[in-house]
């Protein structure tokens, strides 16, 4: 069966490591954060401290709103290729829409 969401390697994700091309991994999913950087209301420095990086601990540590949670679809590019995935990694919380194909 195929999805429509793609997916996405570590490898690849760690390419976008700069502030002017920021991709985090957060439970699972692959998050393209570059335009949203100048508006997180956390600041640009925290999101580029894990750019190219797996965010997901950083990210429920600060107790993110439900709001903070809805606005991330949006920035969903794909999943987590599974043979990268860590076990505990996924979240039902953050496993909203990601259909971008
Ligand atoms: C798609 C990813 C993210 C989205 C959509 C997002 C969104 C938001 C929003 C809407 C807020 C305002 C408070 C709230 O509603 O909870 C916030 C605050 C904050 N975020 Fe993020 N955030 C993201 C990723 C991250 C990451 C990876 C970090 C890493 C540490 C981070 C750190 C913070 C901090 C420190 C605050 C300030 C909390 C405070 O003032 O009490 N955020 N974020």
């Amino acid at each position: 069966m195929s999805s429509s969401v793609k997916e996405i390697s570590i490898l690849e994700v760690k390419k976008h490591n700069t502030p002017e091309d920021l991709w985090m991994v957060i439970h699972d999913k692959v998050y393209d954060l570059t335009k949203f950087r100048s508006e997180h209301p956390g600041g640009d420095d925290v999101l580029d401290e894990y750019a190219g990086k797996e965010a997901s601990k950083a990210f429920d540590d600060v107790g993110h709103s439900s709001d903070a949670v809805e606005m991330m679809a949006q920035y969903c590019v794909g999943e987590l290729a599974v043979a990268d995935r860590k076990a505990g990694g996924s979240s039902k919380k953050t496993n909203a829409k990601c259909t971008v194909a």
